[in-house]
């Protein structure tokens, strides 16, 4: 089995809400990088570890992380709407081998995902239906939230799992670093709200157009340095990249909760989709990072990131 990560940061706000064009630019040349990266890879197989946000996953029922043999995109902000291509089989055996594993995966399936899913594959591979997919929900935003410790035995888990297979695996974390978007919290929230947020009704067309017009707002507003959003927080974010590209996984047990939303933010802990493909990675064995960018970008909410990993030549 051949084996590789990349982590890359999403936002509903790219392409709607842009930072200056050399920003971009520096963006487009790190993101070309992870293409090439991925093209000279060639997976035959991606590991897709992603959060939601209230569009598959609601309160009625809210695991830790959830693995799905089916998966369908509802097509929010614009993102693409439909079938993923999911490899069944290949789902049905990481699942058993990580329950195996003594982790205590939950599967779906049919899970319902969002942009979290869907804009890594349009970004690295043109499309959700273009590459055998295993897709990998991790809880980044509705607490409570576990230690970070079980997604990284998760991460293992997929990775030692996934070992056994003859293929060749991208494991791909979509989300973080630090930021604090919009995203409603059930703690305190109005009834209709909190209601929303258990059951899951869908949006009509107009609630979801009013949903993402607040987010882009809140995007423009926090550009312009006027609202109370927590501030990305680009020496946390650092740590978290230095702490991937070192290797030393086990820092992340000693991270906490309150910790990582102190310094990242509500959303900061969308991380965990990226602690969990490093630790799938590291279960195969050693490995290095092949390149690293990151960018403060106010404009799309993120604290953003995109580093590419390789196993080393001699495990
Ligand atoms: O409102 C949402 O559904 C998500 C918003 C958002 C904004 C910025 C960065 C992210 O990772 C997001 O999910
Ligand atoms: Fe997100």
């Amino acid at each position: 089995m051949t084996a590789a990560a990349v982590g890359l940061s999403h936002s509903p706000l790219i392409g709607r809400n842009d930072p200056a064009p050399d920003v971009l630019a520096a963006v487009e040349d790190a993101v070309e990088t992870a293409r090439s990266f991925v093209r000279a890879f060639d997976p035959d197989l991606v590991v897709l570890y992603a959060p939601d946000h209230y569009n598959g996953f609601f309160y009625k029922e809210m695991p830790p992380f959830c693995l799905a043999t089916e998966a369908n995109a509802v097509g929010d902000f614009g993102s693409a709407a439909g079938a993923l291509s999911v490899d069944t089989d290949a789902a049905r055996s990481l699942a058993r081998g990580v329950l195996d594993r003594g982790v205590d995966l939950t599967v779906s399936a049919r899970m319902t995902v969002d942009h979290g899913f869907v804009q890594p594959l349009e970004v690295l591979f043109g499309g959700i239906d273009k590459v055998p997919v295993v897709p990998v929900f991790v809880n980044g935003v509705a607490t409570p939230l576990g230690p970070v410790s079980r997604i990284r035995a998760l991460g293992t888990a997929i990775g030692e799992a996934a070992a056994v297979l003859d293929r060749r695996v991208l494991f791909l974390g979509s989300g973080g670093l630090s930021h604090d978007p919009p995203v409603p919290v059930l703690d305190g929230a109005p009834p209709r709200v909190a209601d929303a947020l258990i059951e899951g009704h869908p949006p009509t067309p107009e609630q979801r157009a009013r949903g993402e017009e607040r987010v882009i707002q809140a995007g423009r507003d926090y550009a312009a340095g006027s609202t109370r959003m927590v501030p990305i927080n680009p020496a946390w974010d650092n740590l978290v990249l230095d702490t991937l590209e070192s290797g030393r996984l086990t820092d992340v047990d000693a991270w906490t909760v309150e910790w990582m939303g102190a310094e990242g933010g509500g959303s900061a802990h969308e991380v965990r989709t990226w602690i969990a493909a490093f630790a799938s990675l590291a279960a195969t064995g050693s490995y290095r990072t092949t390149s690293r960018f990151y960018a403060p970008i106010p404009e799309w909410i993120a604290g953003f990131a995109v580093t590419t990993a390789e196993q080393e030549p001699n495990r």
